[in-house]
């Protein structure tokens, strides 16, 4: 199988159960426009994310990582009208093209973007806790403290969502310095090994290449 196949299968598959949608195509037209980088979840990723939040009935969703704002449309439209979603982002750029890409999605009433690094941003947000679903695409480095934090303003039943943790096969290099590699593996270690929570991680391949997220649930 070839980089080749996996885009021609993503494709039929977003052109049967996605399709067109005007939010999320302006989206990523707005962040392609600005110069972003093309790292959002592919559309059938986003589509997996917004099926999860409401197989789970979530009612509030913490991001980390937001560029123009495309897995947040497809996470906040899982939420119910009183639902919120925080998300946040370091750069003032992605930041601002993201607001507007939700704005026009017609849900600023439920997304809050905080602009800063988000260890930073972490601290001012804790009385929103407990968040029924997390989903952190940032820097991969401070996945440990991401996921660390995400425990402690959790609540039985939380879920976690990590993207980006195969690393192109990388992950399984124990002597890898690459700091992403690292912190994804670190990251591994404490999902093994905190007896709050219960994880998988699952190889995916599509248009985005070869990579993988890890999905964890908070024990009771
Ligand atoms: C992979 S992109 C997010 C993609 C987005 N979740 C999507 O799928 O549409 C990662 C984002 O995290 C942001 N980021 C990197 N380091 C960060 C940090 N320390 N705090 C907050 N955001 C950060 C980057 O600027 C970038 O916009
Ligand atoms: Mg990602």
């Amino acid at each position: 199988m070839t980089q080749r196949v996996w885009t021609e299968v993503d494709d039929y598959i977003s052109g049967l159960l996605i399709g067109a949608d005007d939010a999320l195509d302006n989206a990523l037209a707005a962040s392609d426009k600005a110069g972003l980088p093309q790292i959002a979840v592919s559309p059938t990723q986003g589509k997996l994310l917004h099926l999860i939040a409401r197989v789970h009935g979530a009612r509030k969703i913490l991001e980390i990582g937001t560029l123009a704002g495309y897995s947040t449309i497809w996470l906040a439209r899982a939420l119910p009208r009183d639902g919120k979603l925080i998300t946040l982002e370091y750069e003032p750029l992605h930041a601002e093209v993201a607001t507007a890409n939700i704005a026009a999605a017609g849900l600023a009433d439920r997304v809050e973007v905080k602009v800063g690094a988000a260890l930073d941003s972490l601290p001012a947000i804790a009385g929103e806790a407990p968040f029924d679903l997390f989903f952190i695409d940032a820097d991969k480095v401070n996945n440990p403290r991401y996921v660390e934090w995400a425990l402690d303003h959790s609540r039985p039943g939380s879920v976690i969502i990590v993207d980006n943790v195969v690393r192109s096969g990388q992950v399984v290099d124990a002597t890898s310095t690459d700091p992403s590699v690292v912190g994804t593996r670190q990251l591994g270690s404490l999902l093994a090994k905190d007896p709050r929570v219960s994880a998988t991680m699952v190889q995916t391949v599509g248009d985005k290449g070869y990579d993988g997220f890890a999905l964890a649930v908070v024990e009771g």
